[in-house]
């Protein structure tokens, strides 16, 4: 049947791509990515210093998803708490896929394969990246997926999971409508991008192994990072 955008689809969509375009790394930490110092240590600095520009662009993104701020508060932090590492894997995905000028991306994969993070998880992340880019998203695609992932009802400790599902039941009405009208030559691709939902939540298993090893050694993050990820 034909697939048609809504009004208020339409008004939605815009709303959540202009909080996703307006919010994004500042420059000058993301210019640090090309500085030359390459110690292990100085690297993982870098990416705590970048982890925690990215929690703080994906707060305010997430305040401006219609409804989340009439969310209870105490389900609002468990929604940012159950989906910081989803959405900053996301984020470095599509950042790898295309975002930033040729050059960066080498960079970033050479930072992050030496700060300290052990071969094992290097694997899955490269192989999320790639899978990411492979699908080639469309800014729209890129914001809806990351605040379906925000939204999603059954992290630890929600406990209105209901109003969650009705907040993000339309963003997947409309991202599975996208998908038909800016791939319609792929029919699947609506089922791929859920796919990638599924993998995303195994990285934060890897991800919590990350972070112990990383203690394991005595790297300190910021307390940002400390209170979203719940360390010390
Ligand atoms: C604390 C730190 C060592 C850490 O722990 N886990 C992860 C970690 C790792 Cl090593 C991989 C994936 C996710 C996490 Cl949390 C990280 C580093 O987190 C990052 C690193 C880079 C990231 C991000 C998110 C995006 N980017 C890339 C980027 C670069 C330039 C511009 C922009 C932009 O948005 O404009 C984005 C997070």
């Amino acid at each position: 049947e034909k697939v048609e955008i809504t009004k208020e689809q339409q008004a939605l969509m815009k709303v959540i791509a202009d909080a996703y375009n307006r919010h994004q790394i500042p420059q000058d930490v993301a210019k640090k990515l090309l500085q030359d110092q390459y110690s292990a240590e100085e690297n993982f600095l870098l990416l705590t210093e970048m982890a925690t520009s990215q929690v703080q662009v994906l707060v305010e993104f997430t305040k401006n998803i219609p409804g989340f701020l009439s969310l209870n508060h105490e389900d609002q932090i468990a929604l940012l708490k159950g989906s910081a590492v989803e959405a900053m894997f996301l984020r470095s995905a599509q950042v790898f896929s295309k975002k930033m000028p040729n050059g960066h991306n080498e960079v970033l994969e050479d930072r992050i394969r030496r700060s300290g993070i052990s071969e094992e998880f290097m694997t899955p992340m490269f192989n999320f990246y790639k899978s990411i880019g492979v699908l080639h998203m469309v800014q729209e695609e890129q914001a809806l997926l990351t605040a379906i992932t925000i939204l999603t009802p059954d992290r630890p400790y929600v406990k209105d999971q209901q109003a969650v599902e009705r907040l993000q039941e339309p963003m997947l009405d409309l991202l599975r409508k996208l998908c038909v009208l800016q791939h319609p030559q792929k029919p699947q691709y609506f089922a791929c991008l859920l796919g990638r939902l599924t993998e995303l939540r195994t990285l934060n298993y890897y991800h919590a192994e990350m972070l112990t090893s990383w203690r394991m050694n005595d790297h300190k993050f910021t307390p940002l990072l400390c209170e979203i990820w719940d360390v010390e």
